[in-house]
Formats: structure tokens, C-alpha cells, sequence
């Protein structure tokens, strides 16, 4: 989308700027002529980049200076170019930022045109702006609530309300293009998973079961650092992630985390519930696919071994 209003702004105003430098109208055509620029400059980021926030803020704050340079230049007459730029600056940045920006826009438009027009026309666009701008400002609140909400839906487990295996796959491609930029740094995987689990929704019921799956998700996150995650991958399968912590450091706090599940009281006494857990340290040459496949084969391991195991994926041959 931002792709195609940068390429489409740019090849659009193209022509004007050599019809207006044809006319030697310089003021004009060095005004498109920064619009051209400012957005093909925006296109290239954008291709190569893939970063949409620098495109936003670029395309917005290039609009309010063409807006304001034209009403500055051609004068009153062009003041209805404020309603479109209001409207544009909305759709592409945040209420707060498009709020700040667009006020200062307007204020500079009202100075601009104030000695050039009369009280009731003055008036009646400061009251059309104005309208213009809190309509603006409304949607965009109520559309930013919503991408957030809509955001958090499809990236929480419903049931125990940590984050699912999108929001995990994010947060992974984000860890691993950091510590391919910066290999100094650690992070670890653990694959943790119930030991047994369907013997308890066989025995107690499913209702059990997933009031245990909740527990278990508080345990966990109530266990962990603010810097490390927790994620439910399906299942009675989840994943903690580790950051600036090495192999070593991973185990030891899959197995206190371990221990701490077994102590831990459920909802019905009799519950006795272990845990095993596959760990995995992320190697720069890898994809996060892989690391997961590593992480997701030490778990296996550590079942097969005979369960409340705690496996690394260096404490057995791969060979
Ligand atoms: N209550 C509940 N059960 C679930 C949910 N998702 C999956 N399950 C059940 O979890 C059970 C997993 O069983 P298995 O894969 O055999 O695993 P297990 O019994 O824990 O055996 P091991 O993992 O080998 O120790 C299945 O019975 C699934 O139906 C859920 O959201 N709630």
C-alpha cells in the first residue's frame, strides 16, 4: 500500500515539476521536486527496508510541507488542501503523532491566510477545519484501539493468556536477526511439556485439564524474569525464551522451574504433575525454524528417556 502511494506521488508529480520548471515558476517546481525526492527516497527505504513506520512519518510530514508551501505560495485561494492533508496525516501516523503535527498545520495555515481573507470566511474554515480534525482524530483513536485489540487477539491462547505460536515466531526472527548482527549475544529455547497430560483429561475430565494448563501457565510466567517470555505452542507443549542466557544457564532454570511445577498445588489434591524439557542455545548460522526443530528434538530425548528430564541438545550426538 505504502509502496504504491510513494511510487504513485512520485511518478504523479513528476510531470508537474518539469512542466512547472518549463514555466520557471522555480518556487513551484523546487516544491514538487522535494516531493519527488522525499517519496522516491521513501519508495527505495521501503523496498529495501521493508520498514513501513520511517515510510509513514516521511509521506505525512512531506504532505503538511507541500501543503503549507502551496497555501504560502498560491495563497488563500488553495486553503482547501488542508482537508485532504488532515485526513492523510490521520491515516498514516498515530492519533497522538498526527494530532501534534496537524495542529501545528493548522495554526501555521490560520497565520498564513489570516490577512489575506475576510472575519466570516476565517471563521467558518477554522470551525470546518477544526471539525475536520476532531472527525479525523476520533476515527483514528477508534481504529488504533481496535488494530491493538484485534493485535492481541491473534497473537494470546485463549486459554492461559500467553502469547501463541505467532507471537513466539515473532519474537524469534527478532532475536535471531539481533544476534546475527550481534553474536557476542545468547539466547536459549526451552520446550517445556506436561508429563502424562492425557492421563488427566482422561481421569478428571477436560475441564480439569485446562484449568492445569492454566495453573501451570501462572507458575511459569510468575517464575521468570520480565526479559524472558513465555509462549503456549499447542497443546500441553510451551516455550520459554531465554534471552542473554547461554546453554548452562537454560538448564538450570528448566530444571528450578521443573521442581517448582512438582511442588506446586492444584486445584484437586491428588494432581501430581512433572514436566519435561528440551533446551536449545541459538547458533547464528541457523534459521529459527531449525533452532526450534533442535529444541523440539532434546524434548523428544528427554521423554523418551522415561520423562521429568531435562535435556540440552548438546547432551547426545546428533551424529
Ligand atoms: N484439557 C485440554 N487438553 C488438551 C488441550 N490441548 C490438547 N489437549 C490434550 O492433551 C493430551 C496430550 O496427550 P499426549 O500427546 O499423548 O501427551 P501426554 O499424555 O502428556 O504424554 P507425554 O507428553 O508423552 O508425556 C491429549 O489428550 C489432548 O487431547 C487443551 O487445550 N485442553
Amino acid at each position: 500500500m505504502l509502496l504504491v502511494i510513494s511510487g504513485g506521488i512520485t511518478l504523479g508529480i513528476l510531470p508537474f515539476a518539469i512542466l512547472r520548471m518549463m514555466q520557471q515558476d522555480w518556487a513551484i517546481a523546487a516544491m514538487n521536486l522535494g516531493i519527488v525526492l522525499g517519496t522516491s527516497f521513501v519508495f527505495i527505504h521501503l523496498l529495501i527496508t521493508k520498514n513501513a513506520k520511517v515510510a509513514r512519518g516521511t509521506i505525512a510530514v512531506l504532505t503538511i510541507l507541500a501543503m503549507s508551501t502551496t497555501i504560502f505560495l498560491k495563497g488563500a485561494e488553495n486553503v482547501h488542501w488542508v482537508y485532504p492533508a488532515l485526513t492523510t496525516t490521520f491515516f498514516l501516523l498515530s492519533p497522538k503523532r498526527a494530532a501534534w503535527l496537524t495542529s501545528v498545520f493548522l495554526l501555521l495555515v490560520i497565520g498564513m491566510i489570516w490577512t489575506q481573507v475576510d472575519f466570516l470566511y476565517l471563521l467558518t474554515f477554522t470551525i470546518s477545519a477544526g471539525a475536520t480534525f476532531l472527525f479525523s482524530f476520533a476515527f483514528s483513536k477508534r481504529m488504533h484501539k481496535q488494530a491493538i485489540f484485534l493485535e492481541h487477539l491473534a497473537t494470546t491462547d485463549a486459554l492461559t493468556g500467553v502469547g501463541n505460536r505467532r507471537r513466539l515466531e515473532e519474537k524469534l526472527l527478532e532475536i535471531t536477526r539481533k544476534i546475527r548482527r550481534y553474536p557476542q549475544q545468547t539466547c536459549s529455547l526451552v520446550f517445556f511439556d506436561l508429563d502424562y497430560f492425557k492421563r488427566i483429561n482422561d481421569t478428571h475430565g477436560h475441564g480439569c485439564g485446562d484449568l492445569v494448563l492454566q495453573r501451570f501457565a501462572e507458575v511459569m510466567t510468575s517464575n521468570i524474569r520480565d526479559v524472558d517470555s513465555f509462549y503456549r505452542l499447542g497443546g500441553e507443549e510451551f516455550v520459554l525464551v531465554l534471552e542473554n542466557t547461554d546453554l548452562f544457564a537454560a538448564k538450570a532454570l528448566a530444571k528450578k522451574l521443573g521442581a517448582q511445577v512438582e511442588r506446586t498445588k492444584w486445584h484437586l489434591d491428588e494432581l501430581k504433575i512433572t514436566t519435561s524439557a528440551g533446551i536449545a542455545q541459538y547458533d547464528p548460522k541457523e534459521s529459527s525454524y531449525d533452532w526450534m526443530q533442535r529444541a523440539d528434538e532434546a524434548l523428544y530425548r528427554a521423554k523418551d528417556a522415561g520423562r521429568n528430564r531435562f535435556i540440552t541438545s548438546n547432551d547426545y550426538s546428533t551424529s
